[in-house]
C-alpha cells in the first residue's frame, strides 16, 4: 500500500489529530504517502443549538464514514469519546491510541480552582455530565450554555461571558493551548468522571486487511482495555443520544485497574455512582457487568428522567 486519505473534519482539533496520525504512519510505514481529505460534517453546520437536540455527537461521523464507505479515504481519526459505540457495517474501530489526559479541567481568568469560584458563578458547558457533577459539587453554581470549537469556546471565556468554563484537558493541550488562559484547573478524576474514551483518539477504517494491518500499529492495549471498559458501560446503558454518564477506567501500577463510574440527572440533584477495582486479567465484560448494576439500582429510571429535562 502506497497511498492513504485520512477523512477528517476541518476544525483545529481534528486537523491536529488528524496531522498527528499522518506523521506517525509515515514514520512506521516508509515509502507511505498519508494525504487529508477536509469533509464538512451536519454538526459543523449547525451551531446555534445544543446538541442534546439536534440528534447529539453522530452528526460530526456521518458525513465522514459516507465519504469513507464512497472509498475517497480509508481512515478517520476522532477523539474517542465522539464515536459511537456501535460502528457502522463496513467500518471498524482498528485502533485506539495511547491516551493522554484524560480529566476535564476547569479554564478560568479569575479564578485558580472549583473551589475558588464565587456564590452563583457562571460556568459555561453544554455537556450534561459536567453539569450534573459540577452541580453536584458546587450546587450554587450557574451553568450557562457553551457549544462550538475548543479555540470558539475559549474565545467566548476571554470575552467575559462566563466565569469559567470546562473543557477536556487532552483538547487543550493537543492545541497548546495551555498558556491562553490564566488558569487551567485540572478536576480531580473522582470529583467529575471524564466521557467514555475520554483523551484517547479512535482510528475508524475501512474492512480491508491493508488497511487494517497498517493502523495496528497506532493501537496502545491499556487504553484499549480500558476504554473497552467505558464503551460497554456506556452501550449496555444506552439511554438517548446525548446522556450524563461519566466513566472512567485506568489501570494502575500494581496490575489493578479502577473504573469509576456515574449516571444522574443534569442538575445534580439525584447520582448514582460506584467504584470498583479488579485485577487486569479480570477485566473481561466488567464494563456490562457495572451497567448492570447501575440498572438495578434504578439507572435506566434516572437516565429517562435526565433526558426529559434536558429536552425541555
Ligand atoms: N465534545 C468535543 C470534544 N471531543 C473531544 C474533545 C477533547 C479531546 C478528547 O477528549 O479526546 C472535545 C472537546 C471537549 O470536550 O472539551
Amino acid at each position: 500500500m502506497k497511498k492513504l486519505v485520512i477523512a477528517t473534519r476541518g476544525s483545529k482539533l481534528a486537523l491536529w489529530q488528524s496531522e498527528h496520525i499522518k506523521a506517525v504512519l509515515e514514520e512506521q510505514n516508509p515509502g507511505l504517502e498519508v494525504s487529508l481529505k477536509i469533509v464538512v460534517t451536519s454538526g459543523d453546520k449547525i451551531l446555534d443549538v445544543p446538541l442534546a437536540k439536534i440528534g447529539g455527537k453522530g452528526l460530526f461521523l456521518k458525513e465522514i464514514e459516507e465519504t469513507m464507505l464512497k472509498g475517497e479515504a480509508q481512515l478517520a481519526v476522532h477523539s474517542l469519546k465522539d464515536v459511537p459505540t456501535q460502528m457502522p457495517d463496513g467500518l471498524l474501530l482498528a485502533a485506539i491510541t495511547e491516551r493522554e489526559d484524560d480529566r476535564d479541567a476547569m479554564l478560568s481568568e479569575k479564578y485558580a480552582s472549583v473551589d475558588a469560584l464565587p456564590e452563583g458563578a457562571v460556568v459555561g458547558t453544554s455537556s450534561l455530565r459536567r453539569r450534573m457533577q459540577i452541580l453536584s459539587l458546587r450546587p450554587d453554581l450557574t451553568i450557562k450554555d457553551l457549544r462550538g470549537n475548543v479555540d470558539t469556546r475559549i474565545r467566548k471565556l476571554k470575552e467575559g461571558d462566563y466565569d469559567a468554563i470546562i473543557l477536556a484537558s487532552a483538547g487543550i493541550n493537543r492545541l497548546g493551548l495551555l498558556d491562553s488562559v490564566e488558569y487551567v484547573y485540572p478536576i480531580a478524576l473522582g470529583d467529575m468522571v471524564p466521557a467514555m474514551g475520554q483523551g484517547a483518539l479512535g482510528i475508524e477504517a475501512v474492512d480491508d486487511p491493508e488497511v487494517l494491518e497498517i493502523a495496528r500499529g497506532l493501537e496502545d492495549t491499556n487504553t484499549r482495555i480500558e476504554t473497552t471498559i467505558e464503551r460497554d458501560f456506556v452501550d449496555t446503558l444506552q439511554g438517548g443520544c446525548q446522556v450524563p454518564i461519566g466513566v472512567n477506567a485506568t489501570v494502575l501500577e500494581n496490575g489493578q485497574v479502577l473504573t469509576q463510574a456515574i449516571v444522574g440527572l443534569p442538575d445534580g440533584t439525584e447520582v448514582l455512582a460506584e467504584s470498583v477495582e479488579v485485577p487486569k486479567d479480570a477485566v473481561d465484560n466488567l464494563g456490562r457487568k457495572m451497567a448492570e448494576t447501575f440498572i438495578e439500582q434504578g439507572a435506566r429510571e434516572l437516565l429517562a428522567r435526565a433526558e426529559e429535562m434536558a429536552f425541555k
